[in-house]
């Protein structure tokens, strides 16, 4: 969690004790604003980190309390250029009155020692919040990747300050700075160990050597020169109370100017290793203790820095800059060790375990050099939203080049929109859906759901499934003809965005990539049939009571066909009965794998059944709309996919006795049932051959991430033979089914139902197939991970599996292809 700044405040240490009085005269003569005669005035410490010790200052006049930060030197005798907070001021003023880098004003600066015993400057009280713990622990995935966002942000604002139009030319020196830090933090490593003092470790001075080497030609030039920061990490960063937007950088004691990617690989170590000396245990960084959900890959976090500071991406230094980095890091805590040693450093066990700490942080830098590849070719082509945006262009200009399936304008604007909604909000929010999923509250809605429901319906990424013509027919009913309602403006774009079945289809393939998305956006199984049969063959009444809380998102529904007893591939099989009694329809029978029953919010069920048991085969069924909670409807239990529950939405069995039905809840008229089953399993196929793709498409994402940064007998997986053929086998596999779908989807908008069977069929057997195919690589690739709840690859597969089997299994399918293709010969 974060700190508050106000909650890392403690009393004045005794010696760091000063003349309270001396500083209210001298701070209500020099601070513009700050009350002549306080009714009362305190100083507080700041507990948190820095060598220059900082306090709070409260001054009261009246019922308004102002706060102030003063941070001076320490008191007793210092090194000549040490904590120079004068030149802390001068940074300060100078990025804070003509830069928008994100600084505390300050106010003024006080070199005259007389008045507290050292020179000090006072600056504003930033009320935000600091993350003390590089791991965010207890933050949404989402908030972890805004602040690491944020980081990378703040990063480059302060590399791009014009460092000789704000009056910081003089700051520094800018060539050859890695050089001169190599030499120094060297002297001082022999400085501060051997007898008497911390251990002197040999590979330290071989490190040294090693760097001196190494140094990366653009340091000599001053290339990547610039103000350096010096200590920029998370935790010298105050974000926002609210937002996850940094309002300042603290602690600039050791800016100066110089190669900036030493700040850069600075901000990266705790990928590589657990470099704070509070942690007993922990020594490893991310890379190895696995990232945060929710905080980018150091690839990602880089590539974001990189591009909003116009950086090359920096392959070939980048070795150079984390060992430098750690060396940096031995040689301070060689410093802190050998004062603990000799008995005049403060930090207690801390500083007792920086002697271990220095050794580790040499032991990390040369495992890191001996790294065959320490960063993937290129920058990770998503790290950034303008990185992002291009991308898409790239996408939507392979898809413009030609070939059969080209989406429109406005689809690709909707897609691009998708897109971003998808990593904004979906992805980050997996885990806590799943989460909630394997919990004992798991038969609940996760609250979030309906936000991100509600955010969907704005940005206009909802119910846009919906055909053109199927909306024609529910404007003509439910408004007259008119193209909004006459009560409900928002009305209009709850009936779609006026798609085709292809044009919905570069949409679904993005939705699919995610478990969770489909709903989000209206567009999940079963809901979209069940719609799309109301829609079609709803009548006006039935439209008004049903259609439209399903279009608004605020019921959930379930369509229930099959039935245990019977094989229900077979529809002409089932034996649920549905007599007419009177002015009502009695309904009794056995149901099962019902999705979506068990979801709280599921209000209706499209049951289908016989309301005639001796007729001809295909005149025999019906479909009913039924309210879930008419008396004798009994959920039995919800069934597991391979252990999945499917929770919240689940898979009812369930148990229909003597339901008593309005006979006006009859869809379109007795002994419709086929006719309706089949103009709902068109569109309804299509669209989970659709989320496949998108599965898939996942899976081979995830399955190269894998791949370009686990090794495994010195190579990195992607660097194996193997390899190499099973994902390019994959790509192919995908490829051609995503092109059969979108065949069968374009022959579905020109031809219709009847004539697209035989593609649809192809596609409905193709696509799930294929899906298991990439999706068990990319499971094989992440080793027993793969195979776990740690990642949605196992969830995506399970779920891949049951369209093997529902809506139709594939030997139905397989049939449906082979009797068209007979036929076709006889002709
Ligand atoms: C996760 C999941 C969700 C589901 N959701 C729903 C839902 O919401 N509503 C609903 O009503 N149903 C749902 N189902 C059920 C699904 O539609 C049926 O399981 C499917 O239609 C097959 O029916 P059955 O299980 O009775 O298998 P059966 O009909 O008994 O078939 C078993 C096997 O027989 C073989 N077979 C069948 N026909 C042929 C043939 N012509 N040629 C050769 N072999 C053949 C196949 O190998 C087939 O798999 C769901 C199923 C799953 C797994």
């Amino acid at each position: 969690m974060a700190s508050r700044t106000c909650d890392l405040v403690e009393p004045v240490h005794p010696a760091q004790q000063f003349d309270t009085d001396a500083l209210l005269r001298y701070s209500s003569a020099n601070v513009h604003g700050f009350p002549l005669s306080p009714s009362k005035f305190s100083v507080s410490q700041f507990g948190h980190g820095q060598s220059n010790p900082t306090f709070l200052i409260e001054v009261s006049s009246g019922s308004s309390v102002q706060r102030y930060v003063l941070r001076k030197k320490p008191p007793g005798k210092l090194l000549q250029s040490a904590h120079a907070v004068e030149r802390e001021f001068q940074v300060l003023q100078a990025l804070g009155a003509h830069t928008q880098v994100p600084v505390p004003k300050v106010f003024c600066l006080c070199t005259d020692s007389s008045v507290i015993g050292t020179s000090f400057y006072i600056m504003e009280y930033l009320d935000g919040r600091i993350f003390l713990d590089p791991q965010l622990p207890g933050l949404a995935p989402s908030r972890r990747r805004a602040i690491y966002h944020a980081t990378a942000a703040a990063l480059a604002s302060l590399h791009s300050a014009d460092v000789d139009a704000i009056g910081l030319g003089r700051y520094g020196r800018r060539d050859n700075y890695c050089k001169r830090q190599v030499e120094r933090w060297a002297k001082q490593y022999i400085a501060s160990t051997g007898e008497g003092k911390s251990e002197r470790n040999p590979k330290m001075l071989q490190l040294a050597d090693w760097l001196q080497q190494h140094i990366p030609l653009e340091d000599s030039l001053g290339e990547t020169s610039g103000l350096v920061h010096g200590d920029f990490r998370v935790d010298n960063l105050v974000f926002h109370p609210t937002e996850d937007k940094v309002i300042g950088i603290l602690d600039w004691e050791l800016s100066t100017l110089g190669n900036q990617m030493c700040d850069v690989a600075y901000s990266c170590m705790p990928y590589i290793v657990d470099a704070g000396l509070g942690k007993v245990q922990q020594d490893e960084g991310f890379e190895v203790t696995g990232i945060p959900e929710g905080i980018p890959t150091q690839a990602e976090f880089l590539a974001e820095y990189c591009s909003a500071a116009k950086k090359p991406w920096p392959l070939a230094q980048w070795k150079f800059y984390v060992a430098f980095s750690l060396f940096r890091g031995a040689s301070i805590y060689a410093g802190v060790h050998s004062r603990w040693i000799m008995g005049n450093a403060s930090g207690g066990e801390r500083a007792q375990r920086a002697g271990r700490k220095a050794n580790l942080l040499v032991e990390t830098a040369w495992s890191f050099i001996g790294r065959k590849s320490v960063l993937p070719q290129h920058p990770p082509s998503y790290a950034t939203r303008q990185d992002h945006l291009e991308r898409l262009e790239n996408e939507s200009d392979h898809l413009k080049e030609g070939g059969k399936f080209v989406p429109s304008k406005k689809v690709l604007e909707l897609r691009k929109r998708l897109i971003k909604f998808m990593e904004d909000h979906i992805y980050p929010m997996e885990n806590e859906f799943y989460k909630l999923a394997q919990s004992t509250m798991r038969w609940t809605v996760h609250p979030e759901e309906e936000n991100l429901k509600e955010l969907a319906k704005r940005e206009g990424l909802w119910n846009l499934f919906i055909p053109f013509d199927s909306a024609a027919r529910a404007r003509e009913l439910l408004f007259d003809g008119r193209n909004e309602s006459p009560i409900n403006k928002s009305w209009d774009c709850s009936l779609g965005a006026g798609l085709s079945n292809l044009e919905y289809g570069y949409l679904c393939e993005i939705m699919g990539r995610s478990v969770c998305a489909p709903q989000v956006f209206n567009c999940g199984a079963p809901d979209t049939g069940n719609m799309e049969v109301l829609l079609r063959y709803g009548n006006k009444e039935q439209l008004q009571e049903w259609l439209i809380p399903l279009l608004e998102g605020k019921i959930r529904s379930g369509f229930a066909m099959t039935e245990p007893q019977v094989a229900s591939s077979d529809a002409t099989n089932i034996e649920c009965s549905i007599k007419r009694d009177g002015d009502s329809y009695v309904i009794n029978g056995k149901k099962w794998w019902t999705s979506g029953a068990m979801d709280p919010r599921c209000k209706l069920l499209i049951v289908m059944g016989k309301t005639d048991f001796t007729g001809p085969k295909h005149k025999q069924q019906s479909m009913i709309l039924v309210d879930i909670h008419t008396p004798g409807i009994h959920i039995q239990r919800p069934l597991t996919v391979f252990g999945f529950d499917d929770a919240p939405h689940g898979h009812a069995e369930i148990l229909f006795e003597n339901v008593r039905v309005p006979a006006k809840n009859i869809l379109l008229g007795e002994g419709r049932g086929f006719e309706i089953a089949q103009g709902r399993l068109g569109p309804g196929r299509l669209h989970h051959c659709l989320r496949l793709i998108g599965a898939a498409e996942r899976g081979m994402q995830m399955m190269v991430q894998r791949a370009l940064k686990r090794r495994t007998f010195g190579k990195l997986i992607a660097e194996h033979g193997s390899f190499l053929s099973d994902i390019a086998k994959c790509r192919i596999e995908l490829e051609q089914t995503r092109l059969l779908v979108l065949e069968a989807a374009d022959q579905l908008d020109r031809l219709g139902n009847k004539e697209a069977r035989g593609t649809l069929a192809m596609a409905k057997v193709a696509a799930p197939n294929m899906a298991l195919k990439v999706l068990d690589m990319a499971m094989q690739v992440h080793g027993a991970a793969g195979l776990s709840s740690d990642t949605v690859l196992a969830h995506l597969w399970a779920t891949s599996r049951t369209l093997r089997l529902a809506d139709g299994p594939d030997e139905v399918h397989l049939g449906t292809i082979a009797k068209l293709e007979l036929q076709r010969a006889k002709l």
